[in-house]
């Protein structure tokens, strides 16, 4: 079976339509070019209708893998719910479709669990194309349909963005006293069931907790962990995607291990931080809940709920106080640390810039971090590549050893943004524009951009619906 990359290029026979910049006008360079001119001129407005079809391309895109209230990742490869997917999927619905958005989380959070957590997976409807299913994980039944463990909690984030940037206001303060309650039961439970000890950072327990599941960072924390005798099993993520892409069976045997272990104790949250083989500090999940913990203050503030402020200022002041600890001046760049032996791990990867996403780095340390971007940029055509391209691991076509995501591109932009490094954000803003022209697909190759692993992505569509698009137009 031919790899789902081969089928996902944009749909467009017509050349002259076809989205992509073609080293033309992109929506960073048209906002500069705008602002300095008033007119626009051809160039621009055929650049604006390039555009337009990527964006028209991206909505369908949505509409596509909406199966009722939630959105699915992409048809085949990930047919339910996936937890930060679908945060960032509801900023691309917000674009055309605010009452939608709003739908995406609710649809998120009726999967709580009753101690705080909101699931990697919500399994809403069941389905043959995805291992491991509810009956791996023990949830074939209600309440739970879910998954026991979790991913990087960008959904306060969303709440926020999608509050202040609702045109109908009412409907959003609607949903945000809905939500709120329930966002702060989750980033509770991370305080609590993953920083019992009062570290300041929390922890991960499992890689598809940290959403770059084969991330080169694991390889040290992985190769502690003990196989199983686990029941033999067939994985379907090779029907969909090429072998060469997708992480190795000795790591999936691990994931499953720690699945079966997790299950083993009813996922028992008291119990899992002390029981398992896989414990780190990852820079994804923790500069992520940082943001996130910055949003739920404003969230509290704007709703009056001033008594959980506090709580709040807490678990900044302990994130801010822990975070230097993750800091390596010897290669200017952030890294993961595995709890266990207490070593800061090795790899420098995409997840090393998020602290800028965060805004908890210092402004020497975003100088160091922009100029080991830039070095990286140096070595591939595109950015931004998910591990270090100087690294000798670095595979450029292995999802989250080496290829371009969108989604960070969208959060290292952002942070580059809000400590002054514009050349660089717009340098990888033009480089994923570009990228998405070629296909909206789960993830790029840095050297050449050619798109890969899943086709007809959500969050990609999202990222260019809520980044790029609104960059061109908010001009
Ligand atoms: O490969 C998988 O089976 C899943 C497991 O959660 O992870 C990938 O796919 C998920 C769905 O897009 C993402 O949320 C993860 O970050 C990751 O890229």
């Amino acid at each position: 079976m031919a790899p789902v990359a081969m089928m996902s290029t944009v749909p467009a026979t017509d050349a002259s339509t076809r989205p992509g910049c073609g080293g033309a006008l992109t929506p960073a360079v048209l906002v500069h070019t705008i602002k300095r001119t008033d007119a626009i001129d051809e160039q621009q407005t055929e650049a604006y209708k390039k555009l337009e079809v990527l964006l028209t391309y991206s909505r369908q895109i949505l509409t596509e893998n909406d199966l009722g209230g939630y959105t699915i990742p992409a048809k085949g490869l990930y047919p339910y719910q996936w937890n930060w997917d679908s945060a960032l999927v509801a900023m691309g619905w917000a674009t055309f479709d605010e009452a939608r958005a709003w739908e995406e989380m609710t649809k998120l959070f009726s999967a709580q669990w009753d101690d705080g957590m909101v699931s990697h997976i919500v399994f809403h409807k069941p389905s043959t194309t995805y291992f491991p299913g509810p009956e791996i994980w023990g949830s074939v039944e209600k309440p739970r349909k879910s998954t026991g463990i979790t991913q990087p909690p960008v959904a306060a984030i969303t709440v926020h963005k999608l509050y202040e940037q609702a045109v109908n206001k009412e409907l959003a303060l609607t949903k945000v006293r809905e939500l709120f309650p329930k966002l702060l039961a989750w980033h509770r439970w991370f305080k609590t069931a993953r920083d019992p000890e009062n570290t300041g950072l929390v922890a991960t327990l499992h890689p598809w907790e940290s959403g770059m599941d084969n991330s080169p960072a694991w390889d040290e924390p992985l190769r502690n962990v003990p196989v199983d005798d686990i029941p033999p099993y067939v994985r379907a993520d090779l029907t969909h995607v090429n072998s060469s892409m997708r992480p190795s069976q000795a790591e999936y045997d691990r994931f499953l291990t720690l699945v079966y272990r997790f299950r083993a104790v009813d996922y028992d949250c008291k119990q899992l931080y002390y029981l398992s083989p896989f414990r780190v500090t990852d820079l994804c999940t923790n500069s992520v809940l940082y943001r996130a913990n910055l949003s739920l203050r404003w969230l509290a503030e704007m709703l009056g709920e001033l008594d959980v402020v506090p709580e709040i200022d807490e678990w900044l002041e302990g994130f801010r106080v822990a975070f230097s600890s993750l800091y390596d001046p010897a290669v200017k760049m952030f890294k993961s640390k595995d709890q266990l032996t207490g070593k800061l791990l090795n790899a420098s990867t995409s997840a090393g810039f998020l602290p800028l996403f965060a805004r908890i780095a210092t402004p020497s340390q975003a100088q160091e971090l922009a100029a080991t971007l830039e070095q990286w940029l140096s070595c591939v055509k595109y950015g931004i590549p998910s591990n270090d391209p100087n690294s000798a691991d670095f595979e450029p076509l292995r999802y989250w050893r080496g290829p371009i995501w969108a989604i960070v591109n969208w959060m290292i932009t952002d942070g580059l943004l809000a400590y002054g490094y514009d050349a660089l954000a717009q340098r990888v803003e033009s480089d994923t524009y570009e990228l998405l022209g070629s296909g909206i697909c789960e993830y790029y190759d840095p050297t050449d951009g050619k798109p890969a692993g899943g086709g007809s992505f959500s969050w990609t569509a999202a990222m260019c619906l809520a980044w790029l698009g609104k960059c061109a137009t908010s001009a």
